[in-house]
């Protein structure tokens, strides 16, 4: 079998799964299926089921003793209080119901508890770094996107021996046609073509595309072949609070870029990209924040595998195997773009 098969096949099923869910969630989401988290951001009931069900996923599709690590953005330390309770119980709920959609049956023994919902989220603790095989996932990306009904991703990544090795990106609001028309995703939407797609990307074997309803086979995707930057549109975050809109405004003027900035949430940037719909994203924080590996790991591997190039703002390659744990610096856990994407001074 070719290297890295069975990994994409465990990958794609478990984002599939987990897209199942968030859609679910989505179409009904209500206030109480929302939270905030320590550091203010927002986090909704899909965030944790669609991190369970990744997780129960690939844990089950490895051998009997082997060991799941998993770098993901979310944990059930919330989930475990009183005030957790009920939202862990509608989570448990949604997860089950979402393998029971996928298999009509659910899991041998039995429906998952709150506390194996809890567990699963869990596994997504490990610190990664430059040794062995850690999947990296960020359940929902773009989760202020998903609350507003607009783009999200669950993306998914592996790292080998410090390498990225798989990217995969299950981006349920993207339509499979061009948004890089008048009228941008809404036009896109309504052009015929089906709503959602599925990358997926292995190491020196390109990137494709299909559907999420699998009702085409996956297509290879290539960048863009655009070299002058006044044909070239770019994109960016829709949040002003996660990019200086102002600095890449500026930043296109002096390319010469006519067009406006494509804005929409999320690694569906990467997907979006990858298949030539934009030429170029720029993304600068905000200075003193630090990117996370599960933010960029599946986009920017999709986005190699598809003939493009993800550097950090000085043009060095992303650098996702530091291991934080090593560091003793327990408040950084998986905090590793050590060269980050800060603007330089
Ligand atoms: N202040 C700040 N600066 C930079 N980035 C931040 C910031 N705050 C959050 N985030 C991260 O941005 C993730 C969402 O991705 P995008 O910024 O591409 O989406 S968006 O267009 O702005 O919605 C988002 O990912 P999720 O939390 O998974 O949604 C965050 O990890
Ligand atoms: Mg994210
Ligand atoms: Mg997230
Ligand atoms: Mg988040």
């Amino acid at each position: 079998m070719a290297l890295y098969q069975k990994e994409v096949e465990m990958g794609c099923r478990a984002v599939r799964l987990a897209a199942l869910l968030c859609q679910t969630v989505q179409r009904r989401l209500l206030a109480e299926e929302t939270a905030a988290k320590s550091d203010k951001s927002p986090v909704t009931v899909a965030d944790y089921g669609s991190q369970a069900l990744v997780s129960w996923a690939l844990q089950t599709a490895l051998p009997p003793g082997e060991t799941l690590s998993l770098v993901a953005e979310e944990d059930s330390e919330d989930l475990r209080t009183e005030s957790g309770a009920a939202m862990l119980q509608r989570i448990t709920q949604l997860v089950n119901e979402a393998i029971k959609a996928e298999d009509g049956a659910q899991p041998a023994p039995g429906p998952l508890t709150p506390e194996d919902v809890a567990t699963a989220i869990d596994r997504g603790l490990s610190n990664g770094g430059p040794l062995g095989r850690h999947w990296v996932l960020d359940p929902i990306d773009g989760t202020k996107g998903f609350m507003r009904g607009e783009q999200y991703a669950v993306a998914l990544g592996l790292l080998d021996e410090g390498e990225v090795v798989l990217g995969i990106l299950g981006c349920p609001n993207l339509p499979m046609a061009s948004i890089s028309v008048p009228g941008g995703v809404m036009a896109a939407a309504t052009s015929g073509q089906p709503v959602g797609c599925l990358f997926a990307a292995r190491k020196g074997c390109g990137a494709t595309v299909e559907p999420m309803d699998c009702s085409l086979p996956p297509q290879k995707v290539s960048v863009s072949k655009v070299s002058d930057p006044a044909w070239a549109s770019f994109c960016e975050s829709y949040e002003s609070a996660h990019s200086l809109q102002d600095l890449t405004a500026n930043i296109a003027r002096v390319l010469g870029v006519t067009s406006p900035p494509v804005r929409i949430d999320s690694q569906a940037k990467y997907g979006a990209m990858a298949r030539g719909d934009a030429a170029i994203y720029l993304r600068f924080p905000h200075l003193g924040y630090r990117e996370k590996i599960w933010d960029h790991c599946a986009g920017a591997m999709v986005i190699q595998e598809a003939g493009g190039v993800v550097v950090d703002a000085a043009g060095r390659p992303l650098d996702f195997s530091k291991d934080s744990a090593a560091r003793g610096t327990a408040p950084l856990r998986k905090l590793h773009f050590s060269r980050g994407s800060d603007i330089p001074s």
